[in-house]
């Protein structure tokens, strides 16, 4: 799946930008505060409904304006001449509202166009994966699990058991133990369910990472790399049984405090943490090998390309891992995002050695 024709409308310094990408690499060359990376930004509004930065969906939206638009029409090759396209798009306003639209249809959830839009983005954050807290490591999984699973009934099992855990917490905080064991049941079932999924995906991820990181670095093909799932909770107990278990001191503490919102995933070389071994670089090609492992599970099980985002790819990488990268990523026949600086344009096409499509933006607009 690639996009072919983009709409933008008044995301940052964009008031309205109209794109027809290239459908395998598209350089988004530009100086700084031009707006290279509000056209990533509106990409991964639609496929996430949020910012890849930290920023809030308001501070996305133009000055002045009370609303940000993004659509797409996007093509699929279903056999060898035969095009399919799909058009998607996306509304977000100051006040929180969202009109998501799919084939010119409202839809319900943000979840419905996610579903159609796998984006990956590697940008200076995606070093979060390694060292931030379990969270976004949580939020990854999740993620994948999502696209693999291909069942919207995966998201409302993530959307149930937060609901259920905060109204468990509620409880604890009343002390009411008939109160609280009323959520027990709901929790065990929808615990279990994304322990499973978690489970399974992992496993699924660490397989395909012993193919892709000895291609992305060399250096360590020797070393084993391993990823592994960690419970939230004692995993040699009934869950059931750890809840009652727990009881008091959940009630002590107000919240719940075993189970898979206490997940994480340990990413180890040589069976050390990957966090205390490599370098900022290595990290950054340790990040970019998940990533392109995840996008296999997902071109396996939906037969869908992901699209690619690297916001200012030449200062995240280094020559040999930007050679590696467009070499995998072209083999999978990705669409490729790239964003980078005027000067760094001629080292990016000099290892870009097939077609591509450069657009110039200055002030927000396109002026090639
Ligand atoms: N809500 C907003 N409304 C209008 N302009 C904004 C808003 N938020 C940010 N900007 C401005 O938009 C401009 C474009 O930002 P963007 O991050 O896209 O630039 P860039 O070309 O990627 O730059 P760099 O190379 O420095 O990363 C910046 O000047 C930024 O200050």
């Amino acid at each position: 799946m690639y996009i072919s024709k983009l709409a933008i409308h008044q995301v940052r310094n964009i008031s309205s930008m109209e794109i027809k990408p290239h459908p395998y690499c598209n350089i988004i060359v530009g100086e700084n505060g031009s707006g290279k990376s509000s056209i990533l930004e509106a990409i991964h509004v639609l496929g996430f409904g949020r910012s890849f930065r930290k920023s809030k969906i308001a501070e996305l939206i133009q000055f002045g304006c009370s609303e940000l638009t993004v659509f797409a029409t996007a093509d699929i090759e279903t056999s060898i001449d035969l095009i399919e396209s799909s058009r998607f798009g996306i509304r977000k306003s100051k006040t929180g509202e969202s009109e998501i639209r799919i084939q010119g249809n409202k839809a319900r959830r943000l979840s419905q166009l996610s579903s159609q839009f796998p984006i990956i983005s590697f940008t200076s954050d995606s070093l979060d994966l390694i060292d931030a807290g379990p969270s976004i490591r949580r939020r990854f999984i999740d993620w994948l699990v999502f696209h693999v699973k291909r069942d919207i009934e995966v998201a409302a099992i993530y959307r149930d058991f937060d609901k259920v855990l905060e109204q468990r917490n509620e409880a604890l905080k009343k002390g009411k133990r008939q109160e609280i064991r009323v959520w027990d049941p709901k929790l065990i079932e929808l615990n279990y369910q994304i322990a499973q999924m978690r489970s399974e995906i992992i496993e699924q991820l660490n397989s395909e990472m012993q193919g892709y990181y000895p291609k992305i670095e060399s250096k360590f093909s020797e070393v084993k790399s391993q990823l592994q799932y960690k419970q939230g909770w004692n995993s040699d107990l009934d869950y059931a049984l750890l809840l009652d278990n727990n009881l008091d001191m959940d009630i002590r503490r107000k919240s719940t405090s075993a189970g898979s919102h206490r997940d994480d995933i340990y990413f180890t070389l040589d069976e050390k943490p990957v966090k205390n071994i490599l370098s900022r670089g290595e990290s950054k090609r340790f990040v970019l090998a998940l990533l392109l492992s995840a996008e296999r599970l997902i071109d396996k099980a939906n037969d869908k390309n992901c699209i690619w985002i690297f916001d200012d790819i030449a200062a995240e990488l280094d020559l040999e891992s930007l050679k590696r990268t467009f070499s995998v990523s072209h083999d999978l026949k990705n669409q490729m995002f790239f964003t980078c600086i005027e000067k760094d344009l001629p080292l990016i096409q000099q290892v870009i050695d097939y077609e591509h499509a450069v657009f110039h933006v200055k002030h927000g607009q396109l002026v090639n």
